[in-house]
């Protein structure tokens, strides 16, 4: 029998990153082969009109898993029964700004997005915020969305999934191994320069990739800035942020999260448990693997005084991106 569709609400679905998502979503692509989706499209009043185009272009793929769509200006309507909800619609920084720049302006849309989602999404949805600064800005839906007392903390998350993804790919050109031989990679805190890329426990066929790479100065003095800054190299590049890499990143993130990753160790930003002396309620980048609809931290790995402060470094971030908005959830 054919399953029961599943809705999805895109944000800024007029935008780069949403028109490299939403084919990929109607696909089957982050749900499965097998899974109907309905899309829940919401962008500004005035982007409406591309929105349709948009549509237009998803209707002539004649996608068999494409069960309905619609579009709105409207969050209300938007999350209206949402099972997974992808928050894109952001400004995007340009050259020379730093994602927490981003914050006075895109932090009111989590706000407002927030308390939609808070009332009328699906009480197990699942939330992927991808606008930046996608950490603070899950932090800010997760706090509203919660004083509903529908749905749950857990399930909202951050993207850290192109920062792991960049990270896969640096290390795969260092060793000269295959991406698909990297095993038990994280990239720890927020995504920004802050970051903490750290592969001390990752694995290529068995070897010890520390052990392969085996270049201290390469670690601090190439690795870590590149995957750090990767973000700006490609606006600097393009002229644009990121879309395709990150749309690619959105859909790992969901498809791992709602199938599995069969005991693999992928990262995402999720609300501390407190794990590795993170306060609880951050929305910080773990190690997790991920089982029926549900992720679970890797506990017990061993943090080294460098890891130490590079973990702090990050979190402090954070923490004053938190004292930032503070007035936004009281
Ligand atoms: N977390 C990550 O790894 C990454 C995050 N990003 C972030 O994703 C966001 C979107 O990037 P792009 O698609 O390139 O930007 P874009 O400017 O091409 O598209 C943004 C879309 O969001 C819409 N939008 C703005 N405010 C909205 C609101 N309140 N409700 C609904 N829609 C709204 C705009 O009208 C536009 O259609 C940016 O904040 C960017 O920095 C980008 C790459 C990677
Ligand atoms: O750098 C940006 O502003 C866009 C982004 O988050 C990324 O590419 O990682």
């Amino acid at each position: 029998m054919a399953k029961a569709p599943v809705r999805v609400a895109v944000t800024g679905a007029a935008g780069q990153i949403g028109y490299s998502l939403l084919f990929r979503i109607a696909s089957g692509e982050m749900l499965g082969k097998d899974q109907p989706v309905i899309l829940q499209l919401l962008d500004l009043p005035q982007a409406q009109k591309a929105v349709k185009g948009v549509m237009m272009e998803l209707e002539d793929c004649a996608f068999p898993l494409l069960a309905g769509m619609i579009a709105t200006d409207d969050p209300n309507v938007a999350f209206k029964d949402a099972q997974v909800c992808l928050l894109v619609g952001a400004r995007p920084r340009g050259p020379g700004m730093e994602r927490k720049d981003l914050l006075t302006e895109n932090a009111k849309i989590f706000t407002v997005q927030g308390a939609a989602i808070g009332q009328h999404a699906a009480p197990d949805v699942k939330v992927l915020v991808v606008g930046n600064p996608c950490n603070t800005n899950a932090y800010i839906a997760k706090e509203i969305a919660v004083k509903y007392g529908r749905v749950s903390a857990k399930n909202f998350t951050g993207m850290l999934r192109l920062d792991h993804n960049r990270a896969l790919s640096q290390l795969a050109g260092k060793t000269g191994r295959e991406v698909s031989s990297l095993k038990n990679l994280v990239v720890w805190g927020n995504h920004s320069p802050t970051m903490y890329a750290d592969y001390r426990f990752t694995t290529s066929n068995g070897d010890k990739v520390p052990a392969l790479v085996n270049d201290e100065a390469w670690n601090r003095d190439v690795f870590l800035p590149t995957v750090g800054k990767r973000g700006a190299a490609i606006i600097e590049a393009r002229g644009l942020s990121s879309a395709a890499s990150a749309a690619n990143a959105a859909i790992d993130h969901i498809r791992d999260w709602v199938l599995g990753s069969n005991g693999e160790w992928v990262t995402m930003g999720i609300p501390s448990d407190g794990s590795y002396g993170i306060p609880e309620g951050i929305i910080y980048g773990f190690p997790v693997t991920t089982e029926n609809g549900e992720y679970k931290i890797v506990q017990g790995l061993e943090i080294d005084q460098f890891s130490r402060e590079r973990m702090t470094h990050t979190l402090n971030e954070l923490l004053e991106e938190r004292d930032g908005v503070k007035d936004l959830l009281a």
